[in-house]
């Protein structure tokens, strides 16, 4: 493959006796990686259902080779009840390496298409809130998608500057995740086309905006709370000089260890201005030393730094008497699910039902495309349930449902908008919601009548092409 020369140069000071086997390696097949949605099933459950080969990723618990050139896991059923994630192995550390317990406050600055905030997500276990951002609104629709396929509903998508951010989170989050926009060069190997995009955008260019997306992620941590840096490239201005930058503006910050892989390589203060050997501990994955593509991370805690109890405050004001009662066709529709609504977290728009996170500050006038997980929309006399409720859904949390194993036809045909005939399955006189699911996960609604069920899959989500 033909590197820039200027590339080429930059690898070899790095890299050292190192860089002919790096060099090596762009003649290697690339690797192909699934992650498991723990928020859906468990690692061990999903092995003994899943269909193909997979060899685990032996540094991230829920990760696994498949192979790509042969299998297509993203059409498949799972795929459709959002039991994984499909994301090139190295990309599954940062979100994997950020301790986020449930009930964390997590925000994930450039979070689109949503690779990493899947994963947070999963963790946070449907307990605390995560909010996904992303500048590029276009990318964030997508984000939603997978958030929404992957059943994550303490929620919001956003799609602003971090800067504007600052105004409304100061001091407000647990934990924060910065995959910063970079020059790709650890991307070189699987997309040819990232070469051509360095060329027009390099790591100058990027350290720019990567230096103000991590100052400004830092002012909206609390203290004491944790900071994971990642990009996908080796430059040390977009790595370990952006650390720097940051311990500069904001001495409190301390790096901290990464839960260690024998493949990964030592940050590298050498590149650095400061000389400050707690750089070590940051990490550079080099697809020459393990299988995946090059990346770095770098773990901070937030530190002795100023508190800030506002945001804190302001939720304490906005959740204080608001006492209200559930509309009654919403009411009426969750006499079948086991879930315990917290009134006072409805926020109706319109038709629409939305079921907000707790304890968040007033977001008037940020640009948003979700806020909370939409339950569905209340026509006359009646709710009909959204496609992001039924994936949020457990099978055991609802009333009615439709499980179909994966051998039956009629699952693709379900994915497909098609209505299902239903004869073997109920009875003439059962009618109206049902779940439906695929050996036992949720796929989306139907509607039963006279043993028919009308398709209620999202039209924007169906299964396109032939069958499996
Ligand atoms: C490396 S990608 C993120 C990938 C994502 N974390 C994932 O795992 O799927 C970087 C993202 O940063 C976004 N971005 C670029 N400049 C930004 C900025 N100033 N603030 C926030 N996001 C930005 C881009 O739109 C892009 O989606």
């Amino acid at each position: 493959m033909n590197l820039p020369i200027a590339f080429e140069e930059k690898m070899r000071s790095l890299l050292h006796e190192e860089y002919a086997d790096y060099e090596k390696c762009f003649d290697e097949a690339r690797h192909y990686g699934l992650r498991v949605n723990t928020n859906k099933i468990t690692v061990e459950e999903f092995l003994k259902i899943a269909p193909w080969k997979l060899e685990p990723i032996p540094w991230i618990h829920n990760g696994f080779y498949y192979d790509g050139d042969s299998v297509q896991p993203a059409k498949h059923p799972y795929y459709f009840a959002g039991l994984y994630y499909l994301q090139e192995p190295s990309a599954m550390t940062p979100a994997d390496r950020l301790p986020v317990d449930p009930g964390d406050k997590v925000l994930d600055v450039c979070a689109a298409p949503g690779g990493k905030a899947t994963e947070l997500g999963a963790k946070l276990q449907g307990k605390g809130v995560l909010i996904a951002n992303d500048i590029s609104s276009s990318r964030a629709k997508g984000l939603l998608k997978n958030l929404e396929l992957f059943g994550i509903g303490n929620m919001m998508v956003l799609s602003e500057e971090p800067g504007k951010l600052t105004e409304y989170f100061r001091g407000y989050f647990d934990k924060i995740l910065i995959d910063a926009p970079c020059s790709g060069e650890g991307m070189f190997r699987k997309d040819k086309k990232m070469v051509k995009a360095w060329e027009e955008h390099g790591p100058e260019f990027f350290s720019k905006i990567q230096r103000s997306i991590i100052t400004q992620a830092a002012s909206m941590l609390k203290t004491g709370g944790m900071l994971l840096y990642s990009t996908c490239t080796f430059d040390p201005s977009e790595n370990e000089q952006t650390i720097e930058y940051l311990l500069s503006e904001y001495p409190e910050f301390e790096i901290c260890s990464i839960r260690p892989y024998e493949g990964f390589a030592e940050g590298m203060p050498e590149t650095g201005e400061s000389g400050n050997q707690e750089l070590k501990k940051t990490v550079r994955i080099f697809p020459h030393r393990m299988q995946g593509e090059g990346h770095y991370l770098a773990l901070l805690k937030k530190g002795h730094c100023e508190e800030n109890h506002e945001a804190d405050a302001d939720r304490a004001g906005k959740t204080a008497g608001r006492k209200k009662k559930l509309p009654e066709e919403l009411d009426a529709f969750f006499q079948d699910v086991d879930w315990e609504l917290d009134a006072s977290r409805l926020d109706i728009h319109g038709e629409r039902v939305y079921y907000m996170p707790e304890g968040l500050p007033d977001l008037k006038g940020v640009r948003f495309l979700r806020s909370g997980l939409l339950l569905g929309e209340l026509k006359k006399n009646r709710f009909e349930p959204s496609q992001a409720l039924a994936m949020c859904l457990k099978r055991k949390d609802y009333a009615r449902v439709l499980d179909l194993p994966l051998a039956d036809e009629r699952v693709i045909k379900y994915l497909k908008g098609d209505t299902l005939d239903l004869e073997d399955m109920v009875s003439a006189k059962e009618k109206g919601w049902y779940l439906v699911c695929v050996d036992g996960y949720p796929l989306g609604f139907g509607k039963l009548l006279g043993q028919t069920l009308k398709n209620k899959y999202l039209p924007g989500w169906r299964w396109m092409g032939s069958g499996q």
